[in-house]
């Protein structure tokens, strides 16, 4: 298969007062050019590490990340990140947050192509009547809208998303996830993200990547999702595939992910998970019913 990023032999140590702490050990993935990616893991095992070195954001400590041909050495343009919550500028309103990274990667363009550029992806996100507001004056999930707009608006060759919906009620969860798909597919773009939750990973991904629970987490299992695009969301949950897939998920998460040698590390075992996969069905579930 021909890739588009390659992580290869990827390995994170923190230094800690107690020692060097193994976070990620010979962590090894292609993803294709189009794959839309989910990692899934306990909490603490290290998937915003991961996703933190493919962004440039923090050092690889071994091995290495390339992405269409060239190796990531620190953060840049063409790579799109969105976290839990979206760092906007207060004193700018939700367009000018995103003509600020349009203005930085589109400077040949002139200035009437870039406002265009701003107010199209806005208003695909479904921002259109809320464009000229600050940051104060918009929900957190019109707030993560505008995160969602100014990734894609600086036309990334990568999206990395880490848990960016984990902030939201589900209603405005299940709403987002269908923005960011619908997305995703116009602009063909390649995206690799980290959820808690089974239902999101789903819906979204074509393959999801489990990884093992740390120290020296490492790729478990990856989980093909064969179902045909775009998706809907009725149809899957009236597919008893779907419940096969996410009984392999949870059965995952709940023993095997655990199933690997023992390694004495200085780090502590993480926090249990912050939301059971049970009860992130049922929030989608509620979402179904009452929208
Ligand atoms: N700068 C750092 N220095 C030392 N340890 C760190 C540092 N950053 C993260 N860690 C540790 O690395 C481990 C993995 O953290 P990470 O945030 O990648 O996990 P995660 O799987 O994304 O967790 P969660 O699902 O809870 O967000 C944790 O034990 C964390 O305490």
């Amino acid at each position: 298969m021909s890739s588009f990023l390659e992580i290869s032999q990827l390995g994170k140590v923190y230094p800690t007062p107690k020692g060097p702490a193994v976070i990620v050990e010979n962590f090894d993935l292609r993803i294709r050019k189009g794959e839309f990616i989910t990692l899934i893991g306990h909490s603490g095992c290290g998937k915003s590490t991961v996703l933190s070195m493919v962004a440039g954001l923090t050092d690889v400590t071994q091995g290495g990340i390339v992405l269409a041909g060239k190796e990531v050495t620190g953060a840049g343009p063409d790579r799109g990140v969105v976290f839990q919550a979206p760092c906007l500028l207060p004193w700018l309103t939700a367009f000018e947050n995103v003509l600020l990274g349009v203005d930085q990667v589109y400077y040949t363009a002139d200035v009437a192509e870039r406002r265009q550029i701003v107010e199209y992806y806005l208003t695909v996100v479904g921002l259109g009547d809320a464009m000229h507001q600050k940051p104060s004056e918009l929900s957190q999930g019109m707030r993560q809208r505008c995160g969602i707009a100014r990734a894609f608006a600086l036309s990334p060759k990568m999206l990395l998303l880490d848990e960016p919906f984990g902030m939201l009620d589900s209603l405005t969860r299940v709403e987002l996830q269908q923005v960011l798909i619908d997305l995703w597919q116009k602009d063909q773009k390649t995206a690799l993200m980290v959820t808690h939750d089974v239902d999101e990973a789903l819906f979204l991904s074509d393959r999801i990547v489990m990884m093992t629970s740390g120290p020296a987490a490492t790729v478990g299992e990856i989980l093909e999702i064969k179902f045909p695009r775009p998706r809907s969301r009725k149809q899957l949950l009236e597919d008893p595939e779907y419940y096969r897939l996410r009984e392999e998920l949870i059965g995952f998460l709940n023993e095997r992910s655990h199933h690997r040698p023992a390694r004495p590390a200085p780090t502590p075992s993480g926090p249990p998970p912050q939301r059971g996969n049970a009860s992130a069905f049922s929030r989608l579930m509620t979402a179904f019913t009452t929208a």
